[in-house]
């Protein structure tokens, strides 16, 4: 996926510059290790190979999913642009669609959030913890292991396989993770010139939602292991705001939604996450499944 991507993001911006670009392959420990990533502390996993890259001047600019960016930047890398979102909803790979599927059905995520969402929707399937690669994970579906299997709908379009999805849940049901199905293109904040030139790949609509959604998981101190949701899109010169922190039991929820101007995403979101922590939801990210 990460290659797919890549490829992608430097291919436009040939398009629109001219400039060749080079694609240089790097595995990050999130790609080697076996662990559980909730395990991990869930910082950046995915991400820092990639900026020790840059940081020596080995590669120019790296592009990451932007959910597996943490929220607290290293100043020495700026997000040089954020290109235009993919579907940013969750999709089910299965036999059957949720509603479908019989009780005791067994269905993988490694994502709390996931599992807390999916808990409320049906409480009475079995929810277990895989982790690998797209295809991994479809294969135990494939295999009869598994019922079925939620990904990102982002992931699975950029690797072609949008047709095995079984259903793909609307926002309201299932929160996707702040910045879901979007790219970060990053590159060293001392290079002004490549900032300059990566910012014809920048989408200002797509820089603010996903901002605002940042903002509320920086706000509530949580990583992208915390069973945390936040999405939003402008409607005209609004943008909406819904995020929830949901009990990885299924059984409570603190929700919010809000609307302000698109000019100021970052309070948008800091200010839902200061309601929302008034409400119980830092007690709710403190709770541990199992
Ligand atoms: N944590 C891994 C990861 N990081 C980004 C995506 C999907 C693509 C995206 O959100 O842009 C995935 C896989 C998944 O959640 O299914």
């Amino acid at each position: 996926m990460a290659r797919t991507q890549s490829g992608l993001v430097a291919a436009r911006l040939t398009e629109l510059t001219g400039r060749a670009v080079e694609l240089v392959g790097v595995t990050t420990f999130g790609d080697v290790t076996k662990a559980d990533l909730t395990q991990l502390g869930g910082t950046g996993v995915f991400v820092s190979a990639l900026r020790d890259k840059l940081i020596e001047g080995e590669i120019d600019f790296a592009v990451h999913s932007l959910k597996d960016l943490p929220t607290t930047q290293d100043p020495r890398v700026v997000i040089a642009a954020i290109p235009p979102r993919d579907d940013p909803r969750d999709a089910l790979i299965s036999t059957a669609k949720l509603a479908d599927l019989p009780s005791g059905a067994k269905v993988g995520t490694g994502s709390p959030r996931r599992i807390a969402q999916l808990r409320v929707l049906r409480p009475d399937l079995e929810y277990v913890s895989i982790r690998g690669n797209a295809d991994t994970r479809i294969g135990k579906v494939t295999s009869g292991e598994l019922q079925g299997v939620v990904l990102a709908a982002a992931g699975l379009g950029r690797l072609g396989r949008e047709a095995e999805i079984s259903q793909i849940f609307e926002v309201e049901e299932m929160l996707p993770a702040p910045g879901q199905g979007a790219l970060a293109v990053e590159c060293r904040s001392d290079r002004a010139d490549l900032i300059d030139l990566l910012s014809v790949l920048d989408d200002a609509r797509t820089r603010a939602a996903v901002t605002a959604e940042r903002a509320v998981l920086n706000a509530l101190e949580a990583g992208c292991a915390a069973p945390v949701g936040a999405y939003s899109a402008d409607h005209g010169q609004e943008l909406i705001l819904t995020a929830a922190v949901v009990a990885v039991d299924g059984k409570r929820a603190v929700r919010k939604s809000t609307a302000g101007t698109c000019s100021a995403p970052m309070d948008l979101g800091r200010d839902l996450a200061a309601e929302m922590i008034a409400e119980g939801a830092g007690t709710l990210i403190g709770e541990r499944a199992h």
